[in-house]
């Protein structure tokens, strides 16, 4: 094995990036005229700075090992070269097996990049065989999803380990086929308990293989990845996301916090969302399942219906939940991503259902925090808001990252109690906020005036109080029951119609009577004039992102068949109207109006 020298190589890069300048097209990089025109269609325009330096290195053939922040891009850095030499290879080559490999930590993951690689070759009208596989597959249908062989196979690294040791893959046949090992996700994929399914390819990726390694954040387990595979790589740390810490965050996400006693979290988030002080769509964060239901049932008493996601529920379940939000048909989604081994929520493996092995690992228990929604690419999501803060820096990094995707902007909305204070603190000082010098990465959330939150107490503490443990545990059972019918209805739907969104709904009600009528809507006299005046400058900025036709538009959409990712990327506008700049609030708190011009850029 050649030896690595990643300063050389790193040198290299940022002379690469100085000679050639950073504001190339993608016809530019080198890219296929038919894939830029895809990218049209999809209204991506020009490179991020991944793919800017990724693409025609990718191209020339090298190895790279890409390290971006969250929502930079990284998919596309890797698939697009990766297609345009599939587009021109020589058809009449050897092929055994399939000549790319994709692997991912999820099959969440796994199905979100089999998604994006057949829309880019329908939109490129380019005929490739791409299969995903997974492990629960049987062995007949793995083997008759491999006949041909594929062009591209995506999968997770235990299904790949599965097909040699079953003798589905022979060994043999991937060394003389493969051309691309492309590993998403590298620094999850070892924690996840991957590492022996890695070892077992290794031995069979043929030295003139080019290897590909994407993820958001470095470690150890990216070096040993690095070791493992990987021969002379082009490392690709950018300037621009470089090591420093405050470089994580996406510069447009505006980061909030609002401080509050733990007891009254519920109440905040009502006054938030009832008074629609933040823009939709919204991601909510809980540390807990129970907590998701209980907040789920607490809302949907105020007329708010949302959909909870997590470990606990099926494949299929988790997999529509998702598109359902994507494509736009609820607003709201309460996530839970931390795992407690109290509630036996490991969300280990492509599946996030708990195994042996896993748990044997607390090493894996801390990683898997994020099975749930780690690199998934949420749509149009502007507000993050962690109802509950995660238990360290790296989780906040990827809860943030869920939104200001790509070029989009986005907030992120933390309820911070006091026994949460110290977590909060090491995150404010990882992402950068120094008072001493002025620099304030965390803003006190300026929208939510004391009168607005005292005006709802009386309402929500009565509501809170009804939703006992009992009717919280018999929600969450019923909703998983719920889950699995649909989860059976869901697989074999899809079979027949894949792109069917209308046939089950996630965000429906759980409680058994219905939400009173009386709580659905905020009477006026309860609401003040400096919380009028920001609820109107909320609504402004979400009729001038268009926001408000989204939802109609993709139900449109869904109805006809049409792809409802698209439909949404095609309607929505990122940028918020100028309008809103004229739009004031101010509540007359002297600290919310020094961060109110952060607030305006925000919203
Ligand atoms: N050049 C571009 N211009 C605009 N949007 C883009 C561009 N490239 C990718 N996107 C969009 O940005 C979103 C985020 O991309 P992607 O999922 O690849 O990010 P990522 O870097 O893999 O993030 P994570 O580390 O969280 O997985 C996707 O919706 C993608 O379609």
């Amino acid at each position: 094995m050649v030896e690595t020298n990643e300063n050389t190589q790193k040198e290299t890069v940022r002379e690469y990036i100085e000679a050639e300048g950073e504001d190339r097209s993608f016809e530019e990089l080198g890219l296929d005229a038919r894939l830029v025109r895809a990218l049209l269609k999809k209204r991506i325009e020009k490179p991020t700075p991944i793919q800017h330096v990724a693409i025609p290195l990718i191209l020339e053939g090298k190895d790279v090992v890409a390290r971006a922040k969250t929502g930079s891009g990284k998919t596309l850095a890797y698939l697009l070269p990766l297609l345009q030499k599939l587009f021109t290879a020589n058809p009449d080559r050897k092929k055994l097996a399939p000549n790319v490999f994709i692997l991912a930590p999820s099959r969440e993951l796994c199905q979100q990049i089999y998604v994006e690689v057949k829309s880019l070759l329908e939109l490129c009208r380019v005929q490739l065989k791409v299969v995903q596989l997974n492990s629960n597959m049987l062995a007949t249908d793995l083997k008759a999803a491999l006949v041909g062989p594929p062009d591209v196979l995506i999968s997770t690294p235990a299904c790949i380990a599965k097909c040699l040791s079953d003798s589905i893959l022979q060994a043999a046949s991937i060394s003389g086929s493969l051309e691309t090992l492309v590993l998403d996700e590298a620094d999850l994929l070892l924690s996840y308990g991957y590492e022996n399914d890695i070892k077992a390819l290794t031995p069979h990726i043929p030295r003139s293989c080019q290897c590909l390694l994407m993820s958001a954040t470095s470690s150890a387990d990216v070096d040993k990845l690095k070791k493992l595979i990987l021969h002379n790589p082009f490392i690709l740390t950018l300037p621009e996301v470089g090591n420093r810490k405050d470089d994580v965050i996406p510069k447009n996400v505006q980061q909030f916090s609002i401080s509050c006693p733990a007891a009254d979290k519920l109440l905040y988030i009502l006054a938030m969302l009832k008074l629609e002080l933040v823009q939709k769509k919204v991601l909510i964060f809980t540390n807990t399942i129970d907590m998701s239901f209980r907040l789920k049932l607490f809302l949907e008493k105020f007329g708010i219906k949302s959909a909870v996601l997590n470990a606990e529920l099926p494949q299929n379940s988790r997999l529509h939940i998702l598109e359902e939000f994507n494509a736009g048909l609820f607003d709201y989604l309460i996530a839970t991503d931390i795992s407690q081994s109290k509630e036996k929520e490991e969300a280990p493996k492509e599946n996030n259902v708990g195994s042996r092995k896993s748990r044997k690992h607390a090493k894996l228990k801390l990683d898997s925090e994020f099975g749930v929604v780690r690199g998934i690419d949420f749509k149009n999501v502007y507000t993050v808001i962690n109802f509950e803060m995660p238990h360290n820096v790296a989780g906040y990094v990827h809860r943030i990252g869920r939104t200001g995707r790509a070029y989009s902007s986005g907030a992120s909305i933390s309820l911070v109690s006091s026994d949460e204070m110290d977590t909060f603190e090491d995150i404010r000082s990882f992402v950068g906020d120094d008072e001493n010098n002025g620099s304030n990465s965390i803003s006190e959330f300026p929208l939510l005036t004391k009168n607005a939150v005292e005006s709802l107490r009386y309402r929500a503490e009565d509501v809170a109080k009804s939703i006992t443990k009992i009717a919280v545990r018999e929600s969450r059972a019923q909703d998983l029951r719920n889950e699995i019918l649909n989860s059976e209805k869901l697989k074999a739907h899809f079979e027949s119609n894949p792109r069917d969104l209308d046939l089950l709904k996630h965000d429906k009600v759980l409680s058994k009577s219905a939400p009173p009528t009386h709580l659905r809507d905020v009477p006026d006299y309860l609401i003040d004039k400096t919380t009028k005046e920001a609820r109107a400058m909320v609504k402004l900025t979400r009729d001038a992102m268009g926001n408000n036709n989204r939802r109609r538009l993709s139900k449109r959409k869904a109805k006809k068949g049409g792809d409802p990712l698209m439909a949404i990327s095609a309607g929505v506008s990122k940028r918020p109207h100028k309008a809103f700049k004229k739009a004031g609030a101010s509540n007359g708190n002297s600290r919310d109006r020094q961060t109110h011009k952060k607030t305006e850029d925000a919203f």
